[in-house]
């Protein structure tokens, strides 16, 4: 709703209220719409604050409602009538004005903001564009280039740029609404039309079709297959070419558009996933609201190897105090180096004062002895890493928690050589850790919920996107992902090339071909891993290695190629050639496909042509299989916890939801008969088999993604 009050002799106040964020639901545009008329008629008024409750001007249209029907008034003829008016309106903007929010305001005649608020125009990343004239109005406030970025980006900006930028009149420190009331006494019986912005002019700059092509070829790049940005641009584009009402036309046809489309609701359903992920949930009743974290203010950081040196620099961006230890002065030297280079360049491009003070090197775990907290970052090797749990175990405090990062070992094992196994979690970081928003906390069987409570809550300040998994191998992201690289190999067996595979994968929308991620990982990372695992042993045959291994099918391509020291862009050359050594263009290697077709005469392998739809079935099928077997097994605590990893830890594009809302959006029935067809053609590969999970989905008429929970919960009874 919204409240009307009077203040003073001339002002009325509007104050929008519907927390959290005053979001612009069916009972808030109508409250507005009655107070302004109210307004309207009261002869005393002469000006109008628009505000809102709680210091939160308005977090845009609620999207909630997206998926009903929506009903009341339309935003765009209400900011018209705001536009309009002809008592003066100013917008009080505390907290945030985004999204539908940040229109209201373009709507009013000005602006004040308070030194905290954020504003910015955040539809595209709900696959929308911004429909109630922001697309139409900012251009002509800002000019389009400014507006091209706001809107192609989603960006959030503070109130300083806002000003800079010339979207708000006026930034104080204090109370917003007293200086917009302030503001509205000193220039009430101005005349208004200066600041109706539909009536300006188009945005004109020189050349609109250099500016809006370059925009087109930014937004394409860097989200690949994604129809908001690009409808973003032919919309602001429409600003500079049209007179408002057209372009007004113009912003409702593509806004139609996308509200109908897949893409849209995969991102808002990403939108609600990320925020489920926060409020974790452990099988044994512990949840985010039921338990306390204790306060980390001291970390102590075991290895500064890659890893290491990334999550130094996110514990010391979060304001975190951090003791850093190598085992050697040459290692100690190198890593403190690169750390401390890290932090600089971010102090600099961010205008703030270097935070080096916050870190201390050493040599010496007996440096550890007050902290609270201890990350071990050190080689993925199960026996290394209990030496380092052992001697952490006689310098730590008694309650200091104990968490490893790593990307798959077993953390019951780790914790079983502690004296406090309810105090130690995982925490897998993705590389580069001071880059990568997400983390893996992993919990094991011992863990305590306040452990978890405490890895969560750390995790969050440092700006990660943390998802709570139970403790298996690969932990979540991993587990899914060896299914995944397994049906591209065996592609490449059957007559695929490494660019077919990549080109089918990158046209779904991931960031990077599967193949190419593996050159950019180095490819000797899997084969450690195989090796460890025993699936590569020295009585394996090296000319002609078998094809099976432990009863499955098995592909040895990558194992061949990291014999010949193929092991990626480091060394110049893996399933692509790169320039030289370290150099990221990826080029087709006519040495590859001749490697290849050697390798399926000697088998007796007859290539065929594999399409991109094969391409997309058996790997991401295989991967949302996976997925569901680990939901039955409750290693996550819903299909949102698997979607929020694979978009913030593996590339996968936002406007398909992830694996498990890419399922459900194809159809579960579809992805049920498709395994069972490559799992008919492919009896080797257990992983095609269909998930015990999955059957029972279907047969129970394959219920929305949201409703999966409560069919999980009752998978064994019920089968
Ligand atoms: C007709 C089509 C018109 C479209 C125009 C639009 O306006 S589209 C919407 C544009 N607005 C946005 O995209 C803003 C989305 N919200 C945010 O970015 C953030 O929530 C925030 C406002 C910056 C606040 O962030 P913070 O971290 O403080 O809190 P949470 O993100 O956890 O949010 C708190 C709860 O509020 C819910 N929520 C937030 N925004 C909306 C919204 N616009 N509509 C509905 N609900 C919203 C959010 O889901 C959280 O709810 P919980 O139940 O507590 O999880």
């Amino acid at each position: 709703m919204a409240l009307y009050t009077r203040v003073k002799e001339s002002i009325a106040v509007i104050t929008l209220k519907n927390p959290p964020v005053n979001a612009l639901s069916t009972a808030v545009r109508r409250g507005i719409v009655e107070s302004l008329s109210q307004a309207l008629q009261d002869e005393q008024v002469k000006a109008v604050v628009f505000c809102g409750e709680n210091n939160t001007f308005c977090g845009g249209a609620d999207i909630k409602e997206f998926s009903g029907s929506m009903s009341g008034p339309p935003l765009v003829p209400m900011i018209h009538s705001i536009e309009a008016s002809e008592k003066l309106i100013v917008a009080a903007i505390e907290g945030v004005a985004l999204g539908g929010g940040l229109e209201l305001a373009l709507g009013c005649h000005y602006r004040v903001a308070d030194t905290n608020a954020r504003l910015g125009l955040p539809e595209v990343t709900l696959g929308l564009l911004p429909a109630a004239g922001g697309t139409q109005r900012l251009p002509r406030l800002i000019g389009i280039t400014a507006a091209l970025e706001l809107i192609t980006t989603g960006r959030h900006i503070s109130a300083k740029e806002a000003l800079k930028l010339g979207i708000v009149d006026q930034v104080i420190e204090g109370n917003a609404v007293l200086a917009a009331m302030a503001l509205a006494l000193s220039v009430i019986g101005q005349p208004l039309n200066a600041r109706r912005l539909s009536l300006q002019a188009p945005a004109w700059v020189p050349d609109v079709d250099y500016v809006c092509e370059a925009a087109l070829a930014r937004v394409k790049q860097r989200s690949r297959g994604a129809m908001a940005p690009v409808a973003c641009v032919q919309a602001v584009r429409a600003a500079a070419m049209l007179p408002y009402s057209k372009g007004m036309e113009k912003e409702r046809q593509l806004m139609d558009m996308l509200f109908r489309s897949s893409q849209a609701r995969a991102m808002q359903y990403a939108f609600f996933a990320q925020r489920s992920a926060g409020k974790w949930s452990l099988p044994n009743g512990a949840q985010w609201n039921n338990t306390k974290a204790r306060n980390v203010e001291r970390v102590g950081v075991i290895g500064l190897g890659t890893m290491g040196q990334g999550i130094a620099v996110s514990l010391v961006k979060a304001g975190i105090s951090v003791v850093a230890i190598e085992v050697d002065t040459k290692q100690l030297e190198l890593g403190k180096k690169a750390v401390t280079a890290m932090l600089q360049r971010y102090a600099q491009r961010q205008g703030v004062s270097s935070p080096l003070h916050l870190l201390k090197f050493t040599l010496s775990f007996h440096q550890l002895r007050d902290v609270d907290l201890v990350i071990e970052a050190v080689f993925e090797d199960m026996n290394l890493k209990k030496r380092v749990f052992s001697e952490l175990c006689k310098v730590l405090k008694e309650n200091t928690i104990i968490c490893t990062n790593t990307s798959g070992l077993n953390v019951d094992e780790l914790a079983a050589v502690t004296d406090r196994q309810h105090l130690v979690v995982g925490m897998h970081f993705f590389a580069p850790a001071h880059v990568m928003r997400l983390l893996e906390v992993v919990y094991g069987s011992g863990s305590s919920p306040e452990a978890v409570a405490i890895a969560m809550a750390l995790g969050k300040r440092m700006q990660k996107v943390c998802v709570a998994v139970g403790n298996c191998s690969g932990f979540v992201g991993n587990r899914m992902l060896k299914h995944y690289m397994d049906q591209s190999v065996y592609l490449l067996e059957e007559g695929a090339t490494p660019e077919q595979v990549d080109q089918a994968l990158e046209e779904f929308g991931f960031a990077m071909g599967i193949f190419k991620v593996a050159d950019l990982s180095g490819l000797d990372v899997g084969w450690r891993v195989r090796k460890a695992s025993g699936l590569i042993s020295p009585d394996i045959d090296p000319v002609k290695p078998s094809r099976w291994r432990f009863g499955r099918r098995y592909c040895p391509l990558p194992d061949m190629l990291c014999q010949q020291g193929r092991l990626g862009q480091k060394t110049g050359h893996g399933w692509y050639l790169y320039n030289s050594p370290g150099s990221k263009e990826a080029k087709c290697d006519p040495e590859i496909l001749k490697f290849l077709e050697d390798y399926r005469l000697k088998y007796g392998i007859i290539p065929r042509r594999i399409s991109s739809q094969e391409v997309i079935e058996r790997c991401v099928f295989s991967l949302a299989n996976e997925g569901l077997r680990i939901l039955e097994e409750g290693i996550t605590a819903g299909p949102e916890d698997i979607d929020i990893i694979y978009l913030f830890g593996y590339g996968w594009p936002r406007y398909r939801g992830g694996p498990m809302f890419y399922a459900a959006q194809v159809g579960l029935s579809v992805v049920l008969e498709k395994l069972e067809h490559y799992h008919h053609l492919q009896p080797d590969v257990p992983s095609l088999e269909p998930s015990q999970l999955l059957r029972k989905l279907v047969a129970e008429g394959s219920p929305p993604i949201q409703q999966w929970k409560s069919h999980i919960k009752n998978l064994h009874s019920q089968l």
